[in-house]
């Protein structure tokens, strides 16, 4: 796998202070009040299980699977349930638990759908943020680290469903796409 990267953009070490950073402020903004932390799978699997194993306070988890991107590297804007969630968030604090918030359509999906089923609250954790792909207008309340406009791959990002494993994240060589 290693040889189908460009470049490294995050190595394991970099990920993990930005997790060690996020649960802090994790732990500042909710100490005391039981979240409910969604994690949007599969992509941001890797990352919820590392996040929560820094924070030290009684959180529930949940996980539901929604998809939009197919096999490909473009969002169809066309945002499908493919998992409900088992708990209801109504009177909840969620924290919408995302590996990144790219076009933002999975988001604003996510966000209305809570809203309808009367959460207290929902704020959004993201390990990535790439605003510069933009096409709706979603607040990330928690960010990692903002990305280059660029497809990236590893620690829980596929690219047609492989590499999600890779314990950093990086670019994968032009050549993979044209495989
Ligand atoms: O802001 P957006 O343009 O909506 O993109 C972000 C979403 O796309 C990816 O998921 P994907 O739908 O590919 O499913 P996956 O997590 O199973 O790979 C990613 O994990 C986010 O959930
Ligand atoms: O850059 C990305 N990489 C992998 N999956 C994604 N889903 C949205 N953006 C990305
Ligand atoms: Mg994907």
């Amino acid at each position: 796998m290693d040889n189908d990267i460009l470049k490294v953009l995050y190595s394991k070490e970099q990920l993990h202070e930005f997790n060690v950073k996020l649960a802090a402020e994790l732990k500042r903004d909710y100490a005391g009040k039981y979240p409910l932390m969604v994690c949007i799978l599969k992509g941001a699997v890797l990352f919820m299980t590392d996040l929560v194993r820094e924070l030290d306070e009684y959180v529930e988890l949940d996980f539901m699977d929604v998809s939009s991107y197919g096999g490909g590297t473009e969002s169809s804007g066309d945002v499908k349930i493919l998992k409900d969630l088992d708990t209801s968030v109504k009177g909840r604090d969620v924290i919408i638990v995302e590996d990144i918030v790219d076009t933002g359509a999975t988001l604003v999906a996510l966000m209305k759908l809570f809203e309808t089923r009367q959460a207290n609250s929902v704020k959004v954790c993201s390990l990535l943020d790439k605003p510069s792909r933009r096409e709706e207008e979603v607040q990330v309340d928690y960010v990692g680290v903002t990305v280059p406009n660029e497809f990236v791959v590893g620690y829980g990002l596929d690219y047609a469903e492989k590499y999600r494993n890779l314990p950093y994240i990086g670019v994968l060589k032009p050549e993979i796409y044209s495989k």
